[in-house]
């Protein structure tokens, strides 16, 4: 069995009649970074929040760096680091007061090095500079940073994030994800929940999609992006007999009629696995296709999660 930093089976969440969270068996590898991708309301940080013990589930069990969840979160939750839902600062104080009082909240934290881990968490986000800027004085990139520095005050084995670039500009959004990079170098497991594929193709190892509730796919990014069937994209004037060569060969083409173009006309075709694109033209020049372009296309990922869910992602970085 895979160590995992986060395992759930059938974990189920029920608001009266609405259920927000379907029975999934999410799969957290440690050392992965995980990205927990969905659309809006398809229950990411409704999942997040049981896994933090901040709701109860409804059904199901989980078990967080090993432990059955909740019954060990006295034990756990120090070992993990959370940013859950843009967080409250007094706006009054510093970033490093706040800090401070956040660690003084922590039983787990040793109140002799407070000052220094505080300090070193806000050089950790870049904020050393700002440290006695009061916090709404802060920036929205700054907010986040901070609160980036708060799940960084104890050694942690496991982050857990809900859309920790949420408004941010493009500069903050760079820098938040460079931050989630350099917490995984340091061995962390990353938990990191978007609604921008972009974003998780950016950054994950792994990957979780969830839809309307439900954890539709799951696993390393890279499968996802090796899977999906590669079609063939011909361009000829000889349409006609470069479907007969297409039909020998077992490709299926997309459309009945090829698309007309000035040059000829588009075919559009999937390769099966066991057929070379190699093969595809060879044959094709064989029987006299005058072949104007050939081009081999796998589904981007965002073809493949739309299919998945049946809905956009938002492109946007
Ligand atoms: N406290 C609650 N009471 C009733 N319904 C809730 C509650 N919290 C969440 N829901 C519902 O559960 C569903 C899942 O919500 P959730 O916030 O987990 O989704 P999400 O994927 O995190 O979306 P977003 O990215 O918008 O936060 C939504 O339909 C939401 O309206």
């Amino acid at each position: 069995m895979a160590d995992l930093a986060i395992e759930t089976g059938g974990l189920t969440k029920r608001f009266r009649r609405q259920v927000a969270v379907d029975g999934i068996d999410l799969a957290v590898p440690r050392g992965a970074v995980y990205g927990f991708l969905g659309p809006n309301g398809s229950g990411k940080t409704t999942t997040i929040r049981m896994l933090l013990g901040l709701v109860g589930a409804t059904a199901g069990g989980m078990r967080v760096l090993g432990e059955d969840m909740p019954s060990s979160t006295s034990t756990v939750l120090p070992r993990v680091g959370a940013l859950v839902e843009g967080p409250a600062f007094a706006p009054f104080l510093s970033g490093a007061a706040n800090l401070e009082r956040l660690d003084t909240a922590d039983r787990s934290a040793p109140g002799a090095t407070r000052r220094d881990r505080v300090a070193s968490a806000l050089e950790r986000v870049g904020l050393a500079h700002a440290a006695r800027k009061k916090a709404h004085a802060y920036s929205l990139g700054m907010k986040q940073r901070l609160g980036l520095a708060g799940a960084l005050l104890m050694p942690r084995e496991l982050l857990v994030l809900d859309e920790p670039t949420n408004g941010l500009d493009p500069q903050g959004t760079r820098e938040v994800r460079a931050l989630i990079r350099s917490f995984a170098e340091d061995g962390t497991t990353v938990f990191v929940s978007s609604h921008l594929l972009a974003e998780v193709e950016q950054l994950c190892t792994h990957v979780g999609v969830m839809s309307a509730g439900r954890l539709v796919a799951q696993g390393p990014l890279d499968a996802f992006r090796d899977g999906g069937a590669a079609r063939v994209h011909l361009r000829t004037p000889d349409a006609g007999p470069a479907q007969r060569v297409l039909d020998r060969l077992g490709l299926t083409a997309d459309a009945a009629e090829p698309t007309p173009h000035a040059d000829g006309a588009d075919v559009v075709a999937t390769l099966p696995d066991d057929v070379r694109p190699e093969e595809v033209v060879a044959a094709l020049v064989a029987d006299g296709v005058r072949v104007r372009g050939f081009e081999v296309r796998h589904a981007s990922l965002e073809e493949r999660f739309v299919a998945l869910t049946g809905e956009g992602f938002e492109v946007a970085r």
